[in-house]
């Protein structure tokens, strides 16, 4: 029996079937890393925090620097790095398995150091390949700041979730990822959500198959489980009645899931509330209407109510604190040169 599958069989961590023997041992025993994984599971991670507090937690997704701050500067609680809007916003690409993890990663610290006041949870999509791969990934973007990340079990190359064409690798294997990256997330403020595409893989069976796969991942590790894609709100309910632990709802415009407000999702026992792709079709709307102006009349001056002020933008982004630091050094500067 593999060792993923004695750890899915024996209910354990996957890192305790896994653990070395006795006398090569680096790992600790497999009570204490079980007792470990139960104390992680109390749920001690910024994530935690909020839902404890808030009950659901309404996350936007970002794209980059900016659309991260404004996101903070809005009053959200936490917000979301979406592969998605990633793939669009720094390819210029669909979401079909052409962002990397490393491109990824590189985002997350960008996006982090603007929004400091917020927890992130990144996108990582499959994680970059494997169980090894999934811990330099989840590595990376824990380095970068990040407050979790989601882990899917598509086959690579990946869709976005409300896309046809979708394959998923087997329940097992992506098992092993999630307690791969249980295990490298150690003590670190880092809240795992498992994500399965398998809702899109059969019309039949394809409910039932996602809800064993959410609780087999919530066994093998993960904080939260997000079965993608519902169709309706009897399947909504079903995953809120039938999945365990935490779960994450995605609220896509236009996609195939019924949207709702958090607190009808709150109702039917949702805890993470995903907005992924808002914040980048506003700034897409947006700016298809004020170019077409600009296009067609050449110039914006009749309509500048549709953009941003000068003054209000550079609020912003903090303008003065930088004229205020400026100043602070160039004083230093002058009173060493007299
Ligand atoms: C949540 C998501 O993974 C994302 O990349 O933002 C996407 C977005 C979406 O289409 O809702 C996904 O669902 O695959
Ligand atoms: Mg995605």
């Amino acid at each position: 029996m593999s060792a993923t599958a004695l750890a899915i069989a024996m209910r354990l961590p996957y890192s305790a079937a896994t653990a070395a023997p006795a006398g090569k041992a680096h790992c600790p025993p497999v009570s204490l890393r079980r007792r470990t994984a139960v104390v992680k599971a109390a749920g001690r991670t910024r994530i935690h925090r909020l839902i404890e507090e808030e009950g659901t937690v309404l996350m936007p997704g970002c794209y980059d620097a900016l659309s991260a701050a404004i996101i903070q500067k809005s009053g959200f609680s936490a917000g979301f790095i979406s592969g998605y809007a990633v793939s669009a916003s720094l390819l210029g690409k669909p979401d079909f398995g052409l962002l990397t993890a490393p491109e990824m990663a590189e985002t997350a610290r960008f996006v982090c150091a603007a929004a400091p006041l917020i927890p992130i949870i990144v996108d990582a999509d499959t994680g970059g390949g494997n169980a090894l791969n999934v811990q330099r990934t989840v590595k990376d973007l824990i380095a970068a700041g990040a407050a979790g990340c989601f882990l899917e079990d598509q086959r690579w190359p990946k869709k976005c979730g409300h896309m046809r064409g979708k394959q998923v690798i087997s329940a097992e294997d992506h098992a092993a990822k999630i307690a791969s990256a249980r295990d490298v997330i150690g003590d670190s403020d880092f809240f795992l959500v498992a994500r399965t595409d398998a809702r899109a893989t059969s019309a039949k069976s394809g409910l039932s198959d996602s809800i064993s796969r959410a609780n087999l991942y919530m066994e093998a590790g993960a904080d939260a489980c997000f079965v993608e894609a519902p169709r309706d709100d009897d399947e909504l309910r079903e995953i809120g009645r039938r999945t365990k632990g935490y779960r994450v709802c995605n609220m896509l415009e236009g996609g195939v899931t019924p949207l709702h407000t958090p607190q009808e999702l709150k109702a039917i026992g949702f805890h993470l509330i995903v907005h992924p792709l808002t914040a980048l079709y506003a700034s897409a709307r947006s700016l298809i209407d004020i170019l077409k102006v600009l296009k067609e009349a050449g110039t914006t001056r009749d309509q500048l109510h549709k953009l941003s002020t000068f003054e209000e933008f550079n609020k912003l982004i903090g303008l003065e604190s930088w004229f205020e630091l400026e100043s602070r050094y160039s004083k230093v500067k002058s009173s060493v040169e007299v």
